[in-house]
């Protein structure tokens, strides 16, 4: 008998909860002897219950296995992951508050990791785009056209904390911007920021820069990822997505969302698509495309990692 296809296995529904503690670290836990894949780290969670919203199921689940209550929590990322023999959809969820202290109540090992750390443990393969969420920002911050690199050195203080920083400067030859990026590195670095390139990759070594980022068309042009610490890509809808995935990217832009200014007459796709493309990526995604930093929570409602923007960071 042919077997079943993964579109038509049926999928576990599952909600996770990465606890967030003072200092920026997460909980993972040790699955306990006799459940499936014993042994390997994960969020703590379980199964959807019928009749249960993910929240609700997150709710019960991290009472039952870790004994805390939720106090304050946001949608993180949700992923589809096909193992040989069963194949999962995860609701993943950003805990920030909690009553109780965390406690293995099922036996089960827990530890508190950096997300720069937490691949020292054997993770479970499906969560591979929950720690790269984990380890991204939620600001992504595009340089706007034509910025003098002494107003670009001066406004770097105001940017929020740990974003990362597209030089974009389509104006430069690429030897222009190279120095350009060379005397804006260390201050950006300086303060926690994290410097993306977006000409040739080997620029990114070569300056000590963080990330590399990817137009669509040089995306559709890609055959294998390039050997960059992180890879950011520009996407215009599920092709693109879908690419970026396959590649191995570490996160993805998405837009339009909504109508711009820096960029007229480029398609829009509006809300519910947006949100429907960002739940199915399977990735990290930020959202661009005329969207204000006062929108970020209602954002990452959405699943998204949270929004890149020019306008919505530097002052008129
Ligand atoms: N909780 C959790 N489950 C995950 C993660 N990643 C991942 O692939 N899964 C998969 O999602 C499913 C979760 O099921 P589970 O066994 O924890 O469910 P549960 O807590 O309701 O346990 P139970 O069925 O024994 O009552 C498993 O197939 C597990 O391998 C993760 O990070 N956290
Ligand atoms: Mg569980």
């Amino acid at each position: 008998m042919a077997s079943a296809t993964s579109a038509s296995r049926p999928c576990i529904e599952v909600a996770a909860g990465c606890l967030i503690d003072t200092q920026g670290r997460v909980l993972i836990a040790q699955r306990p002897i006799g459940k499936i894949a014993a042994g390997q780290w994960e969020f703590p969670g379980g199964k959807i219950e019928a009749g249960e919203s993910a929240y609700e199921a997150l709710r019960r689940e991290l009472h039952e296995e870790i004994g805390i209550d939720i106090e304050a929590a946001q949608p993180l990322i949700r992923i589809v992951h096909d193992y040989s023999e069963r194949r999962v959809r995860l609701d993943c969820w950003k805990v920030l508050r909690w009553r109780g202290e965390p406690a293995g109540r099922e036996a089960q090992a827990l530890a508190w990791v950096t997300p720069q750390t937490i691949t020292d443990y054997p993770i479970l393969a499906a969560d591979a785009p929950i720690i790269s969420a984990l380890r991204l920002p939620s600001d992504y911050v595009f340089t706007p056209p034509r910025m003098t690199p002494a107003s670009l050195l001066s406004a770097l203080p105001r940017l929020p904390a740990a974003a990362l920083l597209r030089l974009r400067f389509p104006e430069l030859d690429d030897h222009d911007y190279a120095t350009l990026a060379a005397s804006v590195l260390p201050a950006a670095q300086a303060l926690g920021l994290r410097v993306v390139l977006d000409r040739a990759p080997e620029m990114v070594a070569r300056l000590g820069a963080d990330a590399w980022h990817a137009t669509d068309a040089c995306l559709r042009d890609l055959d294998e990822r390039p050997d960059v610490p992180l890879c950011l890509a520009s996407t215009h809808g599920a092709d693109g997505l879908r690419r970026a995935r396959a590649l191995g990217f570490d996160a993805a832009v998405l837009g339009s969302v909504s109508a711009t200014l820096s960029h007229p007459g480029s398609a829009v796709l509006g809300l519910s698509e947006a949100s429907r493309l960002t739940q199915a990526a399977n990735l990290p995604v930020y959202w661009i495309g005329g969207l204000q930093r006062d929108q970020l929570a209602s954002v990452q409602q959405h699943y998204a990692q949270g929004i890149a923007a020019i306008r919505a960071y530097w002052p008129a």
